[in-house]
């Protein structure tokens, strides 16, 4: 896959593609219905597929100093479009100057990327205030556009990133994984914990450093796994203080069951499948103990319902 970082003032000669666009933060199922699209409309012109991406969120241009989490930050959406098989991803760099253009403006924007069909969700707006939509843009006749409509959850309510994400931060991972259609997942590296695990508790716990700034699901305690290259262990996450040691600073750390390797300085990534209670502040190290022993068997009754072959990846959906 070719990945264009593009300002629009200095448009790059392009090749003529069939394209999506959006944000495409969680590439959830709504978006997958339209990967598929561009992928399938791409295959019959013969033509190269795309997608049109917008970074940063235009929430940073008003917030400059702080940083916002995503559900799939930029890096890992890129390499979820790779494997979906996009062969050209556009990232547009998203500034004041950008978000000012007139939808007339950003038609030619498109022209002059040699977009020759456009998929879109029939609910997309763009350029300033919002005035672009799936009206505007069938109104102008250089384009092919190919709308899609909203894919709904329960047939009540539109699958967003927006509601994912607050699905993700009230702690409600299934119906977070409904609607992206996967496990929610959060990837970095293993550091060193305060060794409490395993010198104290006896469950070693492997602590996440994040890679990225991920959408964290609520504190608490969850039923998940680790994954490991390629493979998939169960494990139970904490995410919080751990108020028992009065920690400072949030943690999210999993115990792996049936696992003894070593994992300092290793990638992997923690994936969420339920939440199974609240972080507790206990009395003893012992009440903590017997809790943990308890969360191990019903993270074990709870990853039995489903097994790991049965959960899709992106890729499979599509
Ligand atoms: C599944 C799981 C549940 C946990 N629940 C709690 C909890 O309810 N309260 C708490 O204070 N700590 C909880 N912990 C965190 C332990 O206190 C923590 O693993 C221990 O302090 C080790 O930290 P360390 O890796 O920094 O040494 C939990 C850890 C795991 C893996
Ligand atoms: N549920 C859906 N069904 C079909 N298309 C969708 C759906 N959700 C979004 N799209 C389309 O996918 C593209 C990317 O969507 P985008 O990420 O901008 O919005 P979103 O998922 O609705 O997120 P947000 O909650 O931030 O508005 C757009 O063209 C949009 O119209």
């Amino acid at each position: 896959m070719q990945i264009y970082s593009i300002e629009f003032t200095k448009i790059p000669d392009l090749p003529k593609t069939v394209c999506c666009i959006g944000f495409f933060d969680g590439l959830h199922k709504g978006h997958q219905l339209l990967l598929k699209t561009t992928l399938e409309e791409a295959r019959k012109k013969h033509l190269p597929s795309g997608a049109i991406l917008f970074d940063p969120d235009p929430w940073t241009l008003f917030h400059p100093d702080e940083e916002m989490d995503h559900l799939t930050p930029i890096e890992k959406r890129e390499a979820m479009f790779q494997e979906a098989g996009i062969d050209i991803l556009y990232i547009m760099h998203f500034t004041k100057e950008f978000a000012a253009l007139t939808y007339e403006d950003f038609h030619e924007l498109l022209f002059d990327m040699h977009v020759q069909a456009l998929v879109c969700g029939t609910d997309f707006h763009y350029a300033s205030h919002n005035s672009g939509s799936i009206h505007t843009l069938k109104a102008q006749e250089r384009i092919e556009i190919i709308a899609i409509d909203p894919l709904m959850e329960d047939q009540i309510e539109k699958i967003s990133s927006s509601k994912i994400e607050k699905e993700i931060e009230a702690g409600r991972i299934e119906e977070a994984n409904a609607s992206l259609g996967y496990m929610y997942s959060i990837d970095g590296t293993i550091r060193h914990g305060f060794q409490r695990g395993s010198k104290i508790l006896n469950i070693p716990t492997a602590n996440l450093e994040p890679d990225s700034l991920f959408t964290l699901p609520a504190i608490g305690v969850y039923a998940g796994y680790m994954k490991l290259k390629n493979s998939y262990y169960p494990a139970m996450i904490n995410i919080g203080f751990n108020p028992t040691f009065g920690n400072t600073h949030k943690s999210i750390e999993a115990h792996v069951l049936d696992f003894d390797q070593d994992l300092y300085g290793k990638k992997v990534s923690f994936l969420f499948v339920q939440k199974i209670r609240p972080e507790h502040k206990f009395d003893s190290i012992e009440a903590l103990k017997t809790q943990l022993k308890q969360d191990i068997e019903t993270t074990r009754q709870i990853l039995a319902k489903k097994s790991i072959q049965d959960w899709s990846s992106v890729i499979n959906l599509l």
